[in-house]
């Protein structure tokens, strides 16, 4: 019943191959479309469930960034019709018009993110995150001078991503160990991070390590700017749910033959973790910027007070 496109992306978004939240959402609501465009349901009914499973199937890959549910949901959402061509072209449709809100939201949050980044500044970062990194190109792009220390992000170094980017639009990088960032800390402006999701409290749920990083930035009087599109902020969070922090594989710390030579000790591997909002100076949205305590009233607008599961058989 479900086409191979959304097989395929369910398993490079559960491997990792297409990553970062936005990244994820838009492979997601393509995914969909793809569904959409491919599938043979004879009726309204049998399309909505086909559907439904293909959005359940896709949900299911990693369960911490709130953009993968929320891109399922506004292309459930928008389709409708009487008929099976109806919904079809409504939900291939909704999957276009989310992704360009996708790109123009991301945009908007860059001209915004820019105005805190003066020329000659230094920002640290950590993991890849295309909404922090969309900041630094408005700033880029305004004729300032950036220059980043770019943490490697264990276990997955994603920051090899984020240097390669920046090198790529020709700003001086300096990368460090995951260790070395409080010794770093008193030559950067900014610390610059991205989000997998935000609660309704203005806590940020992002790569393991960014709470660490932030307590350490406080502490040195470093501003924390956290660049965020508003589908990263939980709806759920609203009504008292928390966030699922995806805990993966454990030979992404130590290889099979690492800890067989360290007596099979037992192996944790937490790919996200909270930072409280008291160590975050400003999330960044296309919306605006705000201090992270009153981000639930933006939340309110735009999800009201929670979300529903349209996938739901
Ligand atoms: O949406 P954008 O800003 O690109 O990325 C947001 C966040 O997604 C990533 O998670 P992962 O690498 O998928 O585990 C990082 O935690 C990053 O900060």
């Amino acid at each position: 019943m479900l086409v191979p496109e959304v097989e395929e992306t369910a398993e490079d978004i559960a491997e990792m191959e297409i990553r970062g939240a936005a990244t994820i959402a838009a492979a997601a609501a393509d995914a969909l479309a793809a569904q959409a465009e491919a599938s043979d349901a004879e009726t309204p009914a049998e399309f909505r469930e086909e559907m439904r499973s293909a959005a359940r199937h896709l949900r299911d890959t990693r369960p911490t960034a709130v953009s993968l549910p929320n891109a399922l949901r506004y292309v459930l959402r928008e389709m409708e019709g009487e008929t099976v061509s109806e919904l079809r072209a409504t939900a291939v449709d909704a999957a276009e018009a989310f992704e360009a809100q996708l790109d123009r939201a991301q945009d908007d949050l860059g001209e915004i993110g820019a105005n805190r980044l003066r020329d000659g500044d230094t920002v640290m970062t950590h993991c890849h995150s295309t909404d922090a990194l969309a900041c630094v190109k408005a700033a880029l792009d305004d004729g300032k001078h950036i220059e980043a220390i770019v943490k490697e992000t264990r276990p997955r170094k994603q920051g090899h991503i984020t240097a390669e980017q920046l090198r790529e639009w020709g700003v001086p990088v300096t990368m460090v160990v995951d260790n070395a960032a409080r010794r770093y800390l008193d030559d950067c402006d900014h610390v610059l991070v991205g989000a997998d999701s935000i609660a309704a409290d203005g806590s940020v749920i992002n790569k393991i390590g960014t709470s660490m990083l932030a307590v350490a930035a406080r502490e040195r009087g470093t501003p924390i700017m956290v660049a965020a599109q508003t589908l990263k902020l939980h709806p759920d969070t609203l009504t008292g749910h928390t966030v699922e922090i995806e805990m993966r594989d454990e030979t992404e710390v130590l290889s099979d033959e690492e800890r067989e030579a360290l007596g099979n000790p037992d192996v944790d591997n937490p790919a996200f973790d909270v930072t409280p909002p008291r160590y975050v100076d400003a999330i960044v949205t296309e919306r605006g910027q705000f201090p992270p305590e009153s981000i639930v009233t933006l939340m309110r607008e735009l999800y009201g007070e929670g979300t529903t599961e349209p996938w739901a058989e």
